[in-house]
């Protein structure tokens, strides 16, 4: 079951929904393929802006494929072919003329694995907001990295660290490194693929903690494996399988009152 007030958003263009809630972005009719395969099918689906949307399914679903479509990262494999729109405040990043290069600057990535660059934890945050040309004096460059660390709830931890190689940090704190290094630069949509996945139970709980701050400034659409986590940080949870939207809602409702057979049996660890 897709999201029963999709019809009457789907016109092209309307991204505002009736209660006033911005959808950020927009899936319509997404169809993805590597080479022959087919890994996404038909998907609509909304993501509305200060929520945090959970892509939950089993493996091979195509979680993974659909994050990586929404900021065109997929564009770097070779024999790739979409079909359909993804409306990012109403706009198709997939129309001729979207760079995206200047796309990609309005999303952050956190990765599966913590993945610092091989230099200083200043350094790590810095990069970007010297590439993009964020601020004009050393001044402006060391206040904008504090307030990223702080905002990764890392600050008060590396503050003595700065030269010390972010490598070097713990897993944990190399995963807020690199959510830091993501909020630097100011983006509007946060995308996450099982950020705490190799992270031990107390870093994973540090994370969800700011994973849940976050979504004062931004939109967040994080993969997760694990449902609890889904069920504490996200407000919508949308569940795939076979490359298809099985049901999207809200997250609470999902859990409680899942509509469809397989939502159920997945939640209830029948399958997966
Ligand atoms: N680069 C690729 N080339 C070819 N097929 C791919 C590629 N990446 C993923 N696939 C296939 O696309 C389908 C969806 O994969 P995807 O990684 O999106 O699923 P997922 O739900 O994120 O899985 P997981 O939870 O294991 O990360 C799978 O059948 C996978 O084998």
């Amino acid at each position: 079951m897709t999201d029963p007030a999709l019809d009457e958003r789907f016109r092209f263009g309307d991204a505002h929904h009736n209660d006033g809630v911005h959808t950020k972005i927009a899936i319509r009719r997404l169809n993805f393929w590597y080479g022959e395969t087919q890994a996404l099918r038909d998907i609509n689906l909304n993501i509305y802006e200060h929520e945090i949307t959970a892509f939950i399914g089993p493996s091979g679903c195509g979680k993974t494929t659909l994050l990586r479509c929404l900021n065109r990262m997929n564009d770097v494999i070779s024999d790739i072919h979409v079909e359909g729109e993804v409306l990012l405040d109403g706009q198709d990043v997939y129309a001729p003329g979207t760079d995206p290069v200047v796309l990609r600057q309005r999303f952050g990535w956190v990765a599966q694995k913590p993945n610092p660059f091989p230099w200083s934890v200043y350094e790590n945050v810095a990069y970007g907001i010297r590439i993009h040309g964020l601020t004009n004096t050393r001044e402006e460059q060391d206040e904008l990295v504090k307030v990223s660390l702080e905002r990764a709830g890392l600050w008060d931890e590396v503050k003595d660290r700065l030269r010390d190689a972010g490598t070097d940090l713990s897993g944990g704190q190399q995963q807020r490194l690199c959510l830091a290094r993501a909020i630097a630069t100011s983006p509007e949509v946060i995308l996450m693929d099982e950020p705490a996945s190799a992270l031990d139970p107390l870093a994973t709980a540090r994370l969800e903690e700011l994973i849940e701050d976050l979504r004062k400034d931004y939109t967040v659409v994080i993969i997760t494996h694990n449902l609890q986590q889904a069920a504490r940080v996200s407000q919508r949870a949308a569940f795939f399988h076979l490359g298809r939207l099985i049901e999207v809602n809200d997250t609470e409702e999902m859990f409680m009152r899942p509509e469809n057979q397989m939502t159920q049996d997945y939640i209830t660890g029948r399958f997966g």
